[in-house]
């Protein structure tokens, strides 16, 4: 093991104890360990070793993760897709669940799901990242584990863009119809499941823009600043927008939606495959497509993922990418 491996393994494990002192006596004087508590006395992690300065703001690895991350958002629709829209999971009141909104009105059982899996996964830092954001930002739990100092790729500001409310509606409004047939079928807590890990991914994908932003404005500081100075949002959309990759980034995810959701029930769209052993699930959504002699099903149509690349997911990308241009001279 490396000299400064060794180093920054002793650090974490002091950090640790630090961090176990610290709760423990926390726990015999019987006293929460409050988010303040654990904000003065943070027995940080440093993240930034492990950060590849020179290669982690390129945007071809920044495109390489949203090609990733394309993998994680269709296979969660082809999940969410088995299931009927059971429009249940997102009314207020609809299903009785612990937990009330802002406005007084009852959770819904999908908001009830996303709220706790964030009360956990906040406590064990998801929500420190700068990838990650939460849909529920302002009941984030305290940490149980020690706070990570992430290197400072972002400008400082990049933590308050967040767009999830857009995110959210976008999911409800148009996915969940798109992609699920009409009607209940009483599994609401898979669809709910579901719906959050699906929701984690888009969320992920959309405010990747920040990353983005930042390459482009390091790549080309001077035309950037000029727009920044001016606030001029239209002028900084025309520069950021690469349409040749936008095609490409909807071709590739229509043709991955193909095929990672096609059915292969029919001996001429698999050959050398023994077909009768795979199961002829249902297909609330699907689509049918004519090749050969045989019907291709495919578990989401691939016409709706495209769909959502080019309507909601690259633009609301590239709202992200302005909002971080916008006060991007604001850094310091
Ligand atoms: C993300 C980028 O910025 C814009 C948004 C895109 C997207 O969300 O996939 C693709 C091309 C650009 O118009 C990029 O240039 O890669």
């Amino acid at each position: 093991m490396s000299t400064s491996l060794e180093r920054r393994r002793r650090f974490a494990v002091e950090a640790l104890n630090r961090w176990q002192d610290h709760t423990s006596t926390c726990r015999q004087q019987d006293v929460a360990c409050s988010a303040t508590s654990i904000a003065e006395t943070p027995p940080m992690l440093q993240r930034s070793d492990s950060l590849d300065h020179s290669t982690a703001l390129s945007l071809d690895n920044i495109r390489q993760s949203l090609i990733r991350q394309e993998d994680t958002i269709i296979f969660s629709l082809i999940e969410r897709a088995q299931f009927a829209a059971n429009e249940p999971v997102y009314q207020s009141g609809a299903i009785a669940v612990p937990g009330y909104a802002a406005d007084g009105r009852q959770y819904s059982l999908l908001e009830y799901l996303l709220w706790e899996t964030e009360q956990m996964h906040g406590r064990i830092r998801r929500y420190t990242s700068p990838d990650e954001h939460a849909f529920f930002p302002r009941d984030l739990p305290p940490l149980v584990l020690p706070p990570i100092q992430y290197s400072e790729v972002l400008a400082p500001y990049a933590r308050e863009i967040n767009i999830n409310d857009k995110v959210m509606a976008l999911y409800l409004d148009h996915l969940i119809p798109g992609i699920t047939e009409p009607g209940t079928d009483n599994n609401y807590g898979s669809s709910a499941m579901y719906d959050v890990l699906a929701l984690q991914a888009l969320s992920k994908r959309i405010h990747y823009g920040k990353f983005v932003a930042e390459a482009k404005f390091l790549a080309n500081t001077e035309d950037y600043s000029s727009l920044i100075r001016q606030q001029d949002a239209d002028g900084l959309m025309r520069l950021l927008t690469d349409e040749a990759v936008e095609a490409k980034v909807v071709e590739r995810v229509r043709r991955k939606a193909a095929t990672y959701g096609q059915d292969i029930t029919s001996s001429s769209s698999a050959p050398g495959l023994d077909n009768g052993d795979l199961a002829d699930s249902a297909r609330p959504a699907g689509g049918e497509r004519g090749c050969d002699s045989a019907k291709l099903h495919y578990k989401v149509e691939p016409e709706i993922v495209a769909e959502l690349y080019r309507t909601w997911v690259m633009p609301l990308n590239k709202e992200v990418q302005i909002q971080y241009l916008l006060r991007r001279l604001e850094a310091p």
